[in-house]
């Protein structure tokens, strides 16, 4: 990831800082307030010299004891002012540049929660937590200080070259020298700077992503004892961000070295032709102890130019990560609006389906789709759909493993958009309705059922936005058979764990179904939510679920016959098209490949000779072994793996 990015063209860095402007304008004026004190701050320092040069011409010249003392009186005001300038300036900003990267955070992390699924299929975690985190910090460091003091060391640079000019021109020419050397030098830096700084906060991305996979597949990797290989992953992409910290290090140590000794000399040279100029009486010692004074007040705003140059390169960087999942485009009618649009005209979910019109239910109109990032001439994984769920109707998708079955559910919810044709609920088209709406209507269960750090009523209620009373939570823990929740310590008040690992599997698919179930929605979209339960506990969901099926319109992905039970009709998904529709029973005698996955057989088996399963089975009792494509890919990957 971070190779490539170096190749592209890069914009300017003060075109990337210029972007942080909306936030720094509602706090200009305290910044700019902060930055005019800390430039009276800073110039202050220059008036010491002054006040040198006036005490070596005159008091100490003229042995006058008071007038010293005096002198020594206004060096310690001027140095207590200068420092309680500096002490306000802090106070100023603190608070403000706080409030900037908080409010970016809180910008980037509501952008992210509205950009489309397949944004978050392409982008790595870890990079996107390193810009929520390390990046903001970066560039509140810049607006605290670099940016602040490349103006203030601007500002006090060019009135101490006045002042150095004004005192003697021919020293302060000598002075002056070096600066067009300087300048250039530190614009080669910059631009190599800028490239392994990028590098640098990209592998900090990488690095990231793979402490955060290791932590959440710790159990992967414990169980395959891949340990070794994980460390060995992990040292190896620490010691790439070590080698690219150390070529940071190299280009600041070379150019703080050029910045450090290039103005020295110049200094040294100053101080010897000076020397010979007072003692041929061409200038007053005070001149020259002011000179050198000033000279000397001068280094630290010099110097420091190298690294707050470095600091502004990082986050030119930073601002540029920033800025790139910021520019991504959201999920078009995510909005505010929308919101309070749907929260005025969105019937009750819990109305049921008694408005359906004959249009009614959930209908694929000639419905294809292919991933965003799998090219253009990739093969579309689903071709033209056509299929109809009649209102209250339960359809249950069966295919084999990659048919395309979790995409065609992920289109209902619009987690992806259709490439082309459409999907209608009860006749109105989901591309037309706001999404907020829409996903109020259609209530989604996958089979890996992701819980969230929260309490394990508050990962239930998730599913109706906090608008339910207990007796609903009570109802979905009971449909989906998550009773066990109240045998918790704190009952449903138990923190379940991050992504609810102090869970079992099949605990945390019964808790995503209740969450699925607790609004009453219209429509349910099920993928294969019961595929972690034994079978007597899968025998008790299907038994509560069918309840819950009688009064809404769903469509469940399903791989085991007990699932298809639960269905009224069975569409069979063939390589992303609709092979056939019809009862499970109709299906088993009709199709050959129907049958064949229904009777969990190897590839191969002769699937006109499987017996058909009769409908009034209870569900345990009618099912085989789990069908052939249960695991999916990646579980296949992973048995493959073992
Ligand atoms: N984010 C993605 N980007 C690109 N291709 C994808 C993506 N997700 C899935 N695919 C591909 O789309 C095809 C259909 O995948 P899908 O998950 O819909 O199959 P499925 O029928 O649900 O399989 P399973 O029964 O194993 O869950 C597969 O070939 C898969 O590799």
């Amino acid at each position: 990831m971070s190779e490539n990015r170096e190749a592209t063209g890069r914009p300017p860095a003060v075109r990337t800082l210029l972007r942080l402007w909306p936030y720094l304008r509602p706090v200009r004026l305290r910044m700019s307030l902060a930055a005019v004190i800390a430039i009276v701050a800073s110039c202050l320092g220059l008036v010491f010299p002054l006040v040198l040069k006036w005490m070596v011409d005159g008091p100490i010249a003229h042995r006058d004891t008071g007038g010293v003392w005096r002198g020594a009186l206004i060096l310690l005001l001027l140095g207590a002012a200068e420092a309680g300038l500096f002490g306000l300036r802090r106070w100023l900003v603190a608070r403000p540049l706080a409030g900037i990267e908080a409010s970016m955070r809180a910008d980037l992390y509501r952008h992210l929660q509205r950009l489309p699924v397949a944004f978050h299929d392409r982008w790595p975690s870890g990079q996107l937590l390193s810009r929520g985190t390390t990046d903001l910090m970066l560039l509140r460091q810049f607006l605290s200080f670099p940016l602040m003091f490349l103006l203030v060391n601007g500002v006090t640079i060019v009135t101490g070259c006045v002042i150095l000019l004004l005192q003697d021109w021919a020293l302060g020419l000598l002075l002056l020298a070096p600066a067009v050397p300087l300048v250039i030098l530190c614009s080669v830096f910059e631009s190599r700077y800028a490239l392994v700084a990028r590098r640098a906060q990209d592998q900090v991305g990488d690095l990231t992503t793979v402490v955060e996979e290791g932590v959440l597949g710790i159990r992967i990797v414990k169980g395959f004892g891949r340990h070794r290989s994980q460390t060995q992953a992990f040292r190896a992409l620490a010691a790439k961000l070590r080698g690219t910290e150390l070529e940071k290090g190299r280009l600041l140590a070379g150019i703080w070295s050029l910045i450090t000794t290039i103005p020295e000399l110049a200094i040294g040279a100053a101080l010897v032709f000076g020397t010979l100029r007072v003692a041929d009486g061409g200038l007053s010692a005070g001149t020259l102890v002011a000179f050198l004074s000033t000279a000397l007040a001068l280094r630290w705003p010099v110097e420091s130019i190298g690294f707050m140059l470095a600091m502004s390169q990082e986050a030119a960087t930073a601002a540029e990560r920033f800025f790139e999942p910021m520019d991504a485009r959201e999920e078009t009618d995510t909005t505010e609006e929308d919101t309070a649009e749907e929260t005025n005209t969105a019937e009750p979910a819990a109305a049921g389906c008694a408005a359906a019109s004959a249009e009614g239910g959930l209908r694929f109109e000639g419905v294809s789709f292919r991933y965003p990032d799998a090219g253009p001439d990739a093969p579309a994984v689903l071709s033209r759909i056509d299929l109809h769920v009649a209102p209250g109707e339960t359809m249950a998708l069966v295919g084999a493993t990659g048919s395309g079955k979790t995409t065609l559910t992920a289109l209902v919810p619009r987690l992806h958009e259709a490439t082309s044709g459409r999907i209608t609920l009860d006749g109105e088209d989901i591309t037309l309705m706001p999404r907020a709406r829409l996903r109020e209507l259609v209530s989604v269960a996958f089979e890996e059922p992701t819980l969230f750090s929260a309490s394990a009523g508050e990962n239930v209620l998730m599913g109706v936005g906090g608008e339910a009373g207990d007796g609903d939570l009570d109802r979905a823990l009971d449909v989906a058979q998550a009773g066990f929740v109240r045998e918790l310590p704190r009952s449903t008040d138990t923190q379940v764990g991050e992504q609810g690992l102090s869970l079992s599997g099949g605990q945390r698919q019964r808790l995503a179904l209740a969450r699925a179930v607790v609004g009453r929605p219209r429509f349910l979209v099920l993928d294969d939510p019961l595929s972690a339960l034994d079978v007597h506990t899968e025998a008790l969901v299907e038994a509560a679920l069918r309840r819950v099926l009688r009064e809404t319109t769903a469509l469940v992905v399903a791989h085991r016959p007990s699932t298809v039970l639960l269905a009224d009709r069975v569409a069979l998904i063939s390589h992303g098209r609709v092979a056939a529709v019809g009862t499970h029973q109709q299906l088993l005698r009709e199709n050959a490949e129907y049958a064949w996955l229904m009777s969990g057989e190897e590839h191969g088996g002769q699937a006109a000779t499987v017996e058909p399963l009769a409908a009034a089975q209870p569900p345990a009792a009618a099912e085989p072994a789990r069908a052939g494509v249960g695991g999916g890919q990646q579980q296949r990957a992973e048995e493959e793996a073992r």
